[in-house]
């Protein structure tokens, strides 16, 4: 079930009854975030409960099994956050929240990157909702400033797909995005998402925030399946939807569909901006809610 800080426009009234229950909610925002990301449709590529996209190991079921799993740990990670724990803290229960979704979807790598930068984020709320930093603060500036440097100094994942194309292109990534304070999530997706083509159309305002998101995003998944090739192809496509117009053009809904196709033609899947998408739903939420 979606929570009604998602589903409406309009802001909720913050609870006040203390920390842990001003905590409380996050990390039920965040799972509902990753399956608004998935209840997105055009997203080119990606896995959607209309299709699999470039996809043959997973789909919307994996995908929600996943989200799931994940729940609880979001919740873990605002509590952290709430308690001032510092990364190394942080990092083992996201590992935890690793192996939970390993465990739910078969061994598939569903939601590494948005445990990662989301995880981050429910952190985040809870420093502010648990007093540990200024509550006027960004989500992205409090993951920046507490555990930024730590994020760039932690350890490196030897043998993931991301790992060899950094090594490779010397792409950047969903650690440089998160020490950096999520700047693609507040320079790209959120004013796209808030150019919305009609005040209560959510769903082709996600459309609107994925598309911006892969235009612009050094996506280590698009790299490793199709190399800089790849990468520049979904850049162009993406850019070229934006510019005409995006969702407020008519016959966007074709136009979304047929790069979407592009990109199951050519078996590009950009997860990152998938994570992205949700990181930007779950800030749009804070920001709006304050939780
Ligand atoms: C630090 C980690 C994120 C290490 O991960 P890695 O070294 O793999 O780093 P990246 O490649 O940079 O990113 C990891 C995932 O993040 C997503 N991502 C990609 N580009 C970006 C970007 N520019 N900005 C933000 N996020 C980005 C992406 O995740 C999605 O794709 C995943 C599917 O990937 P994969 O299985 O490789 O791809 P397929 O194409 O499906 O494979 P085949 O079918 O071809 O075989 C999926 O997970 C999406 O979420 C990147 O994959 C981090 O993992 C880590 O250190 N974790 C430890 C825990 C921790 O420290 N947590 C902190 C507190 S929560
Ligand atoms: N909807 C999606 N499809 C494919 N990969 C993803 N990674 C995160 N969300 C995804």
């Amino acid at each position: 079930m979606i929570t009604a800080a998602l589903r409406s426009a309009e802001p909720l009234a913050p609870r006040r009854t203390g920390i842990a229950s001003d905590a409380s909610a996050i990390g039920d925002v965040a799972a509902d975030c990753l399956v608004l990301e998935l209840e997105t449709w055009p997203k080119p590529g990606l896995v959607s409960h209309v299709d699999n996209g470039s996809h043959d190991d997973m789909d919307v079921d994996t995908f929600r099994r996943s989200a799931a799993a994940i729940r609880p740990h979001f919740q873990r990670l605002a509590d952290a956050g709430a308690l001032g724990c510092g990364m190394g803290q942080l990092r083992i229960i996201g590992l935890e929240a690793e192996r939970a979704m390993l465990a739910a979807t078969s061994g598939v790598n569903t939601h590494r990157g948005a445990i990662f930068g989301l995880g981050l984020l429910c952190a985040a709320a809870g420093a502010k909702a648990g007093g540990v930093v200024d509550p006027a603060l960004r989500l992205g500036h409090v993951v920046a400033r507490l555990w930024g440097s730590s994020i760039l100094d932690g350890p490196v994942l030897l043998h993931s797909h991301g790992s060899a194309v950094r090594r490779r292109f010397h792409a950047g990534g969903a650690r440089i995005e998160a020490a950096q304070g999520f700047p693609s999530v507040y320079r790209i997706g959120l004013p796209a998402l808030r150019r919305r083509a009609a005040p209560d159309d959510v769903e082709s305002a996600r459309v609107e925030a994925c598309f911006a998101l892969i235009a612009s995003v050094e996506d280590t998944n698009l790299l490793h399946r199709g190399g800089l090739e790849g990468l520049r192809f979904a850049h162009r496509a993406a850019r070229r939807f934006i510019d005409v117009g995006g969702v407020r053009a008519d016959g966007w809904r074709a136009r979304a569909r047929s790069i979407h196709e592009d990109f199951v033609a050519r078996r590009l899947s950009p997860g990152g901006s998938a994570d992205l998408l949700a990181m930007t739903l779950f800030v749009d939420a804070h920001e709006r809610t304050g939780r």
